[in-house]
């Protein structure tokens, strides 16, 4: 019956039979009445409390309420028991929480998850990621923070020590540094795989697996024994998308020597997570092996490009509007951009490095900014503003950090190269002041790392809920 103003509400409510009505109850209850103590509900602290403690956060809390005085006010019978606690609710002699388990049976009909939360919250307990690898936990393994500012040789002795040892692994940032440490690995005399996400490449003829593989950090096998690996660009572990995988190579690899590579603002975080594991924690400082310049002018104009500039933009449209500058002005001119293939990427970068090609000035975004080892005399700066994931994953529009910056700049003078000092630059002169603030400031010290869970969490969670698609396992998640 459809409760209205002074009209009778009872009922057979067949969504709380199981709760224990049996017989029909036929006191009546005002519309009003009902709405008021089911408003008063709604409002109130304890009940809120009561909710998110049976995993109800408020959205779902919310889309209950909604639906269960819906329920109530259309249903034409309500169980004996609920029809009698709303009675008493209603002239005093309850407390209106008494009508919170009605209300959770409705809402476990509506979100099945609820039926069985104490279990998913276990399984979604991520506060503990140092336990989910256990095959690492039981190694005693050594790990080696190799701290430093761009071009300090930090990938260079890490990479010694993978190159020198029985079986390793290097875990890149990018590709194009996957492929690097998997030529000159080889061409060094150790024979080294490479697999990437789009690319598996066996040395060996019969397709054995060789003793060291060069792979991007996300392919990082966490299920093979390896005397050293080496995790590179470390401070990528705050990268709010990427960031997961630096932190699954780092506690879950099973290596007896580990080596990190990257910017120093890491170290404190590093400290903390080791903290959580029983592993051996030295940090190796570096210091610059060049000079690298900040320049107190602008370059202004196209005509003024020389010889080892790399102009560095953050859009293809700047890509290709420096590109065709240069062009016109007679230049042949490099090319290198996150979504090139890698192979082309690679090709780009090798016609600018070798000294007997023509094409000496590069254009690039910050695909160039990690580890790359590029012939790069002057980077000049054609814009400052990147669009970025801000802390709650929307894209904004803002200036490059520091961490940024210094990465980016750090390509010019390498060391062995034929450049051996660097100059950085903007290309106009507005944006001169901002880009030496921004290079003279600190890094930040990295608070976050990325987590991820595994994929034995979510086939557990999918156990517990095999009518959910992935993407609702993984919300569902987030409200526990
Ligand atoms: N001791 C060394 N002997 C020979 N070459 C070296 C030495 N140290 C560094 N290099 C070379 O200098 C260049 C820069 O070194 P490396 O890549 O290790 O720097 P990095 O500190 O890791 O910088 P980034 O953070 O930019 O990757 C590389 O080409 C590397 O091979």
């Amino acid at each position: 019956m459809i409760l209205k103003d002074d009209v009778v509400v009872q009922t057979t409510y067949e969504n709380l039979i199981a709760i224990g009505a049996s017989a029909s109850y036929d006191k009546s209850i005002k519309r009003n009445d009902f709405l008021r103590i089911i408003n008063d509900f709604y409002r109130r602290d304890d009940v809120k409390k009561l909710a998110i403690n049976q995993g109800l956060d408020s959205e779902i809390f919310k889309n209950v309420y909604v639906s269960f005085r819906k329920y109530c006010i259309q249903s034409t019978s309500l169980p004996a028991d609920f029809n009698l606690i709303l009675n008493d609710i209603i002239s005093g002699s309850s407390n209106v929480t008494a009508m919170f388990p009605y209300f959770f049976q409705h809402a476990r009909q509506m979100f099945p998850h609820l039926k069985c939360v104490d279990d998913l919250r276990k399984i979604s307990d991520l506060r503990n990621p140092g336990n989910w690898y256990l095959d690492a936990r039981r190694m005693k393994r050594k790990i080696i923070f190799h701290a430093g500012p761009t071009n300090s040789g930090k990938t260079y002795h890490a990479l010694q020590r993978f190159m020198n040892s029985d079986s390793g692994v290097y875990c890149g940032p990018l590709k194009l540094l996957a492929s690097e440490v998997f030529h000159k690995t080889n061409t060094a005399g150790t024979k080294c795989d490479l697999v990437t996400g789009e690319e598996r490449r066996l040395v060996d003829i019969d397709g054995k697996p060789a003793n060291h593989v060069a792979c991007t950090v996300e392919m990082t096998n966490l299920n093979t024994l390896y005397d050293v690996a080496v995790i590179d660009e470390i401070q990528m572990i705050r990268d709010p998308q990427r960031g997961w995988a630096w932190t699954r190579a780092l506690l879950g690899l099973q290596a007896k020597e580990i080596h990190l590579c990257g910017e120093i603002s890491t170290q404190k975080l590093l400290e903390e997570l080791m903290l959580t594991v029983e592993d051996d924690f030295e940090v190796r400082q570096y210091q610059r092996l060049t000079k690298l310049s900040h320049l107190d002018h602008a370059i202004e104009s196209f005509d003024n490009v020389r010889s080892g500039d790399c102009f560095v933009c953050f859009n293809k449209n700047d890509i290709f509007h420096i590109t065709r500058e240069l062009e016109k002005r007679g230049h042949e001119v490099a090319v290198i951009y996150g979504s090139l293939p890698p192979s082309t990427k690679l090709l780009q970068a090798r016609r600018f490095n070798d000294p007997n090609d023509k094409c000496k000035i590069l254009v690039a975004t910050d695909a160039i900014g990690m580890g790359l080892n590029l012939s790069i005399k002057r980077v000049v700066f054609y814009s400052l503003v990147k669009s970025q994931m801000n802390d709650e994953g929307n894209k904004q529009k803002a200036d490059v950090t520091t961490s940024q910056a210094l990465q980016i700049a750090g390509r010019a003078g390498r060391f062995g190269s034929a450049f051996p000092d660097g100059e950085v630059t903007t290309f106009r002169r507005d944006d001169m002041s901002r880009l030496n603030e921004i290079l003279n400031q600190q890094a930040k010290p990295i608070e976050r790392a990325g987590l991820h869970p595994t994929a034995e969490q979510i086939e557990m969670f999918a156990y517990y809920l095999p009518k959910q698609s992935l993407s609702s396992l993984i919300v569902r998640r987030e409200c526990l």
